[in-house]
């Protein structure tokens, strides 16, 4: 890790109450860069993207190019890094033209009108998402695939230099899980953008993110190219699941083999 990275993660710690979020966190994300962050539930995911993203106070440095994320104004920040969160961020009565036009106000002033070439942005966006034909649909009839790319395409339309995801595929189908990652990875080698994002599925870690953040109980158990991190002991022990690598294309493939006895007690539940 260098602290010269373009994302410099130094030292970071997160506690709520006397609960350790995050634990002594170090990493650094190079422009242009797609970084997944993996981890069981609870594993401190979501709330590394948040201090990322300047939304959770926290101790140690978070730099990204040169700058502290604490440091720059609301709007210089939504400038820098636009956060795609999980779905529940839209929650009045608006179409999906309107939710993806939110993504030009970091670049405007309370005067200033949305142009010809701003509404180009906003329905190209759209487009590259795949949802052109529900321009003018309530945001919150969409399905919850629909609703996703909306949020990505809203990103999109904001530009931002450093992209944050949480769990962006979560909602869609295997067509669009392709679809939406191969964009971003496009994004990040054609204009140089940097990805930060949760992903539950290792595979899709695998064949689209340059780097790897392993999380467990709040540490960062390995950090760098796919092929080190998706280390068969090393997932299953922090999965608790046997689990299987081999190589296909040239990236590591990942099969966990589950046990069929299950932890739950259901013997309450019978007749
Ligand atoms: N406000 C809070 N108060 C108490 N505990 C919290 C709070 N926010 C998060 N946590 C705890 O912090 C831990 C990490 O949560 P986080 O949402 O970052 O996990 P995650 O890796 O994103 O999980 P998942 O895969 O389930 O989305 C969890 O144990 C969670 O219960």
């Amino acid at each position: 890790m260098s602290i010269n990275s373009a994302l410099c993660i130094h030292q970071v710690s997160l506690s709520i109450g006397d609960k350790a979020i995050l634990k002594n966190i170090n990493f650094g994300v190079e422009r242009g860069e797609v970084l997944g962050v993996l981890g069981p539930n609870g594993a401190g995911k979501t709330s590394l993207l948040k201090v990322i993203a300047g939304q959770k106070r926290h101790q140690g440095v978070v730099n990204w190019c040169g700058h502290g994320v604490a440091d720059y104004s609301i709007q210089a920040l939504a400038r820098e890094i636009a956060v795609v969160n999980q779905l529940n961020d839209v929650v009045f009565s608006v179409t999906l033209k309107q939710v993806v036009r939110m993504g030009l106000l970091p670049h405007k002033t309370l005067l200033s009108r949305e142009t010809a070439t701003d509404s180009q942005r906003v329905e190209d966006a759209i487009q590259a998402v795949g949802l052109e034909g529900k321009l003018h649909q309530e945001y919150s009839s969409l399905s919850g695939g629909e609703q996703q790319r909306g949020l990505i395409a809203r990103a999109l339309v904001q530009g931002s230099p450093l992209l944050i995801l949480d769990e962006p595929v979560n909602h869609l189908d295997v067509y669009y899980q392709h679809q939406v990652l191969q964009l971003l990875h496009d994004l990040a080698r054609q204009l140089g953008v940097t990805v930060v994002m949760s992903l539950h599925d290792m595979n899709l870690a695998s064949q689209y993110c340059d780097k790897i953040a392993l999380l467990n109980s709040g540490d960062l158990i390995a950090y760098g190219e796919p092929e080190p991190v998706l280390n068969a002991d090393l997932l299953t022990r922090v999965f608790s699941i046997p689990c299987e690598v081999k190589t296909q294309n040239g990236k590591p493939h990942v099969s966990f083999t589950p046990s069929r006895k299950t932890v739950l007690d259901l013997s309450r539940w019978g007749k």
